[in-house]
């Protein structure tokens, strides 16, 4: 898509969500923002938007200027250019929220000379305009799609500038360095030189442990964003999809007492303490001869491979058999917990029996249907998810993989450096590295990006925001 410098223009969408609603808002942004809306609007206390200071209301009716008919009891609201959240003059039009309402208004303005908004370009405005950084308008649309009060908190701290500000210091610190050694150049002495690069290799390791921790925040950060993509997978019948609606508080996925009920995966968001979880309910896994059975075996097998956790499920009521030992091979390498369900059931199986193949990891004892050991499973996936995060109350995440590749790239590029300066090379060769980082950094806020980078990220938004 093109976007290019369309800056000019006014540009006007429906913001709120399509279908009906209690109210809907039409906004308006760029130049001619308060003159359109001053046409179409008539206002009952006589008032005129153009003579409307910012931030102020006025009460009143949508007129089409085709043919003076009233389209709509309406809200205006003017915030004025550059106190607005493009940094443009901006008009909302509040309407009533039924979608025949607001696409005729819509109409209204384009008919007089507004043009449809891009998806994201409000926020992009507000991005070119110097109000929100990169980071933080990546934050705005983590808000819209969070999925859960910790990762709104996590998207809010973003949207406020609490990652834009350690990066911002962090690019600081790395110009500082190059400064430095910049100065030194100039110096005939080797000596100053040489003590320079002392300097700053110690500057970098500082900088490097900064970035480790923040690092250190991304797999949480991620799982935040994005649901921390879990897959139930066993033998055939051996509770999965109980599970799954047990999780899900509702009656979800069928379940039956006969072996291979669930064919096809089950994908759903849910909500443990505050961590998304996507889970998915899988097909049991045995060999089988019936054919779209063994697809939905071959697609557990695969779903296996992108997740971040396994929850095994095997028989308490049952020995151990070939095909929960096949089911445990999966796990090599891979984050999980073995729950040994229907434990209301007569035992066949111990923990100590199941622990021989599962390599140290975490063995529960549960029954689905007597909701026995379900509290300590939904606190041990919470566990592992903020494992040696403390103070998550507080903390920071870095919950954006475009963040944290940038982050280990300028981290690599620090090394770099240190690694140049270790080997004694020349002080340019050092420039060139930091040079590196900084821009890495610089990325993320959007201080060093390409618009192609840029046009990527707002055309992931709605239109309207
Ligand atoms: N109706 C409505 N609700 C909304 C928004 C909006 O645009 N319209 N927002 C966005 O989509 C969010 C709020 N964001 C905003 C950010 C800045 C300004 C603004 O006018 N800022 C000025 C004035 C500050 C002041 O007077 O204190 C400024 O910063 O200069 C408004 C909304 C969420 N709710
Ligand atoms: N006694 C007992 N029965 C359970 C428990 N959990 C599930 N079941 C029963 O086990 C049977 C199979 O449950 P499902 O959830 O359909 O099993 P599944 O693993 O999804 O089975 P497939 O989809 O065929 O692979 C049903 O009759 C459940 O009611 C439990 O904790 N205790
Ligand atoms: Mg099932």
């Amino acid at each position: 898509m093109v976007i290019g410098l369309t800056n000019d223009d006014t540009i006007s969408a429906i913001a709120t969500a399509v279908g009906e609603g209690g109210i809907g808002i039409i906004r308006l942004s760029g130049d001619k923002s308060i003159s359109i809306a001053d046409k179409i609007f008539a206002s009952n206390a006589g008032k005129r938007v153009i003579n409307t200071p910012s931030h102020r209301v006025l009460y009143g009716t949508i007129i089409d200027p085709e043919n003076n008919e009233t389209v709509d009891e309406a809200l205006i609201l003017v915030m004025r250019a550059p106190r607005s959240y493009t940094c443009e003059d901006i008009v909302e039009i509040h309407c009533h929220g039924g979608p025949v309402p607001l696409q005729r208004v819509l109409a209204i303005t384009l008919g007089e000379g507004a043009r449809l908004a891009e998806p994201g370009e409000f926020t992009k405005r507000a991005f070119l305009n110097g109000r929100l950084d990169l980071a933080q308008a990546e934050a705005v649309i983590d808000i819209i799609r969070s999925k859960t009060d910790a990762s709104l908190k996590a998207a809010v701290g973003n949207l406020s500038g609490r990652l834009s500000e350690q990066v911002k210091g962090l690019r600081h610190a790395v110009l500082r360095m190059i400064a430095q050694l910049e100065a030194a150049i100039d110096f005939p002495e080797e000596d100053i030189e040489e003590a320079a690069a002392a300097d700053v290799a110690e500057l970098i390791k500082q900088a490097d442990l900064q970035l480790a921790s923040l690092l250190a925040t991304a797999q949480t950060g991620r799982i935040l964003r994005e649901g921390l993509a879990t897959v139930i997978i066993g033998k055939p019948n051996v509770g999965k999809s109980s599970l799954l609606n047990a999780l899900l508080r509702e009656k979800r996925a069928i379940v039956t007492d006969i072996p291979g009920t669930t064919r096809d995966i089950i994908e759903e968001y849910v909500n443990i303490r505050g961590i998304p979880l996507k889970i998915i309910d899988t097909a049991g896994i045995r060999e089988t001869a019936d054919v779209v059975e063994r697809i939905g075996v071959e697609r557990a097998k695969e779903l296996v491979g992108q997740a971040d956790l396994i929850l095994l499920l095997l028989d308490s009521s049952t020995p151990l058999a070939t095909e929960d030992k096949s089911v445990l091979t999966l796990l090599s390498g891979k984050q999980a917990l073995v729950l040994i369900n229907k434990s209301d059931l007569p035992a066949r199986l111990e923990v100590a029996e199941v622990e021989k193949y599962t390599a140290g990891r975490q063995v529960l004892k549960i029954s689905v249907t007597q909701g026995m050991g379900l509290e300590q499973l939904e606190k041990e996936i919470v566990n592992m998810v903020y494992s040696g995060q403390i103070n998550q109350g507080e903390a920071m995440f870095v919950n954006n993989v475009r963040h944290a590749n940038a982050l280990r790239q300028a981290q690599q590029r620090l090394a770099d450096a240190l690694t140049t300066i270790e080997a004694g090379m020349p002080t340019d060769c050092i420039v060139i590295d930091l040079r590196a980082a900084w821009e890495k950094l610089g990325e993320i806020t959007g201080d060093t990006v390409g618009e192609d980078i840029i046009d990527q990220i707002f055309t992931q938004f709605c239109i309207g925001k």
